[in-house]
């Protein structure tokens, strides 16, 4: 693609500079227009390998062309006094764009080229021995013509890689983004998982507050009658359900299999208690659509208090208990270690 584009570029300026010898001094500058004509042919061949997907014949053509040929002939011909030759110290950066990392040898390779071809031709390229004679008054202002030129190319160059950088960085910036959230987001339910509320459990410090955990009840029983995707559907519509019936501030997430965790900022147990009794109502008054059956499913939640004295590991272990009792007590019930609900 940017050989593509700084070919036709450097094949617009020399077909622009043709047809001015051509209608203004054609006799006089007959060899360096077939010095042009000679590179023409080749940059057009770069974009045919280009096109072709011949990548590296490309690439050497269009750098090879301009600075083994194009510039070197054109500079021999009406000497280096034009400044013609100061391309030939563009080569370095531009090697970076025509050469792939793998094929750095020949970056290094037409860098050290161009860089010798540049002494030479400025050492032994005057005026008195060029094919081609123009008036001294003329060269100045190709000189200058070509220095100003040559600086921005360089100037373009750089924005070039710039705005390159700044577009890798960016795609950089949204390929860690959607990592961090596959890594962690559970995937059928799109709630945070076990590791990241593992890891806002423990940021939160001194957090004062409840961790609960909910079990759907009897769903080995709703798996093995309906199916493994009724089971999905079914734990997709209850992280909703939780997902809506908690405050901006509160978390839940997948704990693993059909468990749910909530970390809540309740001041006190009771009213805790009482959010998490009206979520449980919530997935009980809730009624799941599956290939044309309506489902309901209930829930049990054990909960307990975190706080200064009690780690998320002990509340969590607490909860844990909590819910187990629930479920002998006969499920579909919040449960706390003194008051079941
Ligand atoms: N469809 C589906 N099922 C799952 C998933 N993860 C775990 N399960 C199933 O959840 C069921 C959990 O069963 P049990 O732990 O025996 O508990 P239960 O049947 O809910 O009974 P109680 O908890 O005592 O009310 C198992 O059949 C698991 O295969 C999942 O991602 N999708």
């Amino acid at each position: 693609m940017v050989i593509n584009q700084f070919m036709l570029l450097v094949l617009l300026v020399t077909l622009a500079y043709q047809m001015l010898y051509l209608l203004t001094d054609a006799e006089r500058m007959r060899p360096v227009m077939m010095v042009h004509g000679l590179s023409i042919l080749g940059f057009l061949l770069a974009l045919l390998a280009n096109y072709r997907r011949h990548y590296l014949s490309a690439a050497l053509l269009s750098l090879g062309v301009p600075m083994m040929i194009q510039v070197p002939g054109v500079t021999y011909m009406i000497s280096a006094d034009s400044g013609m030759h100061l391309f030939l110290l563009s080569s370095g950066v531009l090697t970076f764009l025509v050469f792939s990392n793998q094929l750095r040898w020949l970056r290094y390779l037409f860098l050290v080229v161009s860089t010798l071809l540049f002494v030479l031709l400025d050492s032994f390229c005057t005026p008195e021995i060029a094919a081609v004679t123009l008036p001294a008054e003329q060269l100045r202002v190709m000189f200058l013509l070509n220095l100003v030129s040559f600086v921005l190319l360089l100037y373009a160059l750089s924005t070039l890689f710039h705005g390159q950088l700044i577009l890798q960085g960016g795609r950089i910036e949204r390929q860690a983004r959607d990592l961090a959230h596959l890594a962690n987001t559970d995937l059928l339910t799109q709630l945070p998982n076990r590791r990241r509320i593992i890891t806002e459990a423990q940021r939160s410090g001194l957090f004062q507050g409840v961790v609960a955990i909910a079990d759907i009840d009897h769903f080995k029983a709703v798996n093995d009658r309906y199916g493994h995707a009724c089971g999905d559907a079914i734990l997709q519509k209850v992280a909703q359900v939780l997902q809506h019936s908690i405050r901006e501030v509160d978390r839940v997430g997948r704990w693993g299999g059909e468990e749910f965790i909530f970390l809540l900022s309740y001041s006190s147990a009771e009213e805790a208690l009482r959010v998490l009794e009206r979520v449980r109502e919530q997935v009980e008054a809730t009624e799941v659509q599956f290939e044309g059956h309506a489902f309901r499913v209930t829930i049990s939640i054990g909960m307990a208090v975190m706080d200064a004295e009690r780690s998320f590991d002990e509340a969590l272990r607490e909860a844990d208990n909590a819910l187990y009792r629930g479920k002998r007590q006969g499920r579909n019930c919040v449960v706390t270690e003194a008051i079941a609900y």
